[in-house]
């Protein structure tokens, strides 16, 4: 089984016409896994940013995790290859590294992503998804897939799975929702007991629909505890370009001194450099949640097409989280779900009707 690269890039919402940049500044920085899927409409934008880096000889293939996702019009036996082909054309690749089963339920095919009835519910197809497995596992066979894996698997849907007579590949993840508001505990405990990984999706709250983690008093407090608020003078250009104690230091002498400046003017730019430190600071406050989940043994995939929080959310090796703020941030959970996926409630194999 191969390991996962720790933090990846999630591609939900990341535009075309953004994203290929973003994946390219990502590979810059050291990413090495990338979370797609069919559903989010730009795989082939994912790969150009991919294959333009591999061309450069900045990367190798080999160096690289790459994920997709079987959507659930496609959990049919017979459309599980059409459905990775087609991923695979998309991103110009020959293989992916990983492939989920995106949620448990399969839906009518066509070309409807969501096909709902007359109620606004989805329309099911009469599919499995322990013979969706099966049809997963040929693509192994096959070489179009190193690792298979599924996502949104509740505990029982994934015991399942993993007792399934003449099962020919584990699962090596499930990607589920996982952020302080809804930690995930019993499931994620659940699945390393069974040796196999999580993946945290919408680790910062998300990318719709969210919630403002950043608001969170307990989430901030950590936050500014951590060297990441001291260590940010450091990015802070001098606006003064002084060597006033409060500023950092700059390299060459200096035309200007702080105490020469005129009363007024100095008052602004200290608004100036209070606004810049609490820019940065606010940024590295979403740093605490992906180091939160590392500390967990949880992989984790924040999205962001903003090169400069691309790398912030790369920037979390370099601090440990206590074993207080570790508790403290556990103690956050509200079981807050947010992508409950509303529409297909009476599905049969909806996993969001149990407790874990
Ligand atoms: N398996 C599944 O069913 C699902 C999988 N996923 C996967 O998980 C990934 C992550 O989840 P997602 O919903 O995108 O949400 P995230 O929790 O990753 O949040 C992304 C949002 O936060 C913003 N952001 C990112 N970094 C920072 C930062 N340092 N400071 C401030 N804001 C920041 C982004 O803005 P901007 O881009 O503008 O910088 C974007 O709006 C998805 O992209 C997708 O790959 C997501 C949902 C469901
Ligand atoms: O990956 C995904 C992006 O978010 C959507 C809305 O929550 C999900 O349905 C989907 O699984």
């Amino acid at each position: 089984m191969e390991n996962i690269p720790t933090v990846g890039l999630g591609t939900w919402k990341a535009v075309p016409g953004e994203v290929a940049d973003a994946v390219k500044v990502a590979i810059n920085l050291g990413y090495r896994h990338f979370d797609c899927a069919y559903l989010y409409g730009n795989e082939a934008e994912v790969g150009m940013g991919i294959n333009s880096k591999i061309k450069e000889g900045v990367v190798k293939r080999e160096d690289l995790f790459v994920v997709s996702k079987l959507w659930c019009t496609y959990h049919k036996k017979s459309l599980v290859k059409t459905a990775c082909t087609n991923t695979l054309k998309a991103l110009n690749m020959d293989y992916l590294d990983l492939y989920l089963i995106h949620w448990p339920m399969g839906f009518q095919p066509g070309k409807k992503d969501v096909p709902l009835d007359g109620f606004g519910m989805v329309i099911p197809s009469n599919t499995s998804f322990l013979d969706t497995w099966e049809a997963m596992e040929d693509l192994v066979t096959e070489g179009l897939v190193k690792n298979l894996g599924v996502s949104n698997f509740n505990h029982e849907q994934l015991e399942k799975l993993l007792n399934k007579p003449g099962l020919r590949f584990r699962p090596i993840t499930n990607q589920i929702e996982c952020h302080p508001y809804l930690n995930q505990k019993n499931l994620i405990d659940f699945c390393h007991k069974r040796n196999v990984s999580v993946t945290a999706y919408r680790p910062l709250g998300g990318s719709s629909n969210g919630v403002d983690l950043l608001d969170d008093s307990v989430v901030r407090k950590i936050a500014k505890k951590h060297g990441k608020s001291s260590a940010q003078p450091n990015h802070i250009p001098c606006l003064l370009n002084c060597q006033h104690s409060g500023c950092p230091p700059v390299p060459r002498p200096l035309p200007h001194q702080w105490h020469r400046q005129p009363v007024r003017e100095r008052a602004v730019i200290k608004v100036s450099l209070i606004q810049l430190f609490c820019f940065y600071v606010k940024l590295s406050f979403l740093q605490i949640l992906i180091r939160f989940q590392i500390q967990r043994n949880v992989i984790v995939i924040p999205k962001s097409v903003t090169p400069s929080r691309i790398r912030e959310n790369f920037q979390v090796f370099d601090f440990e989280l206590t074993k207080k703020d570790m508790e403290e941030l556990l103690s956050l959970d509200k079981n807050l779900r947010l992508a409950t996926f509303p529409s297909t409630e009476n599905h049969k194999d909806y996993p969001f009707h149990i407790e874990y």
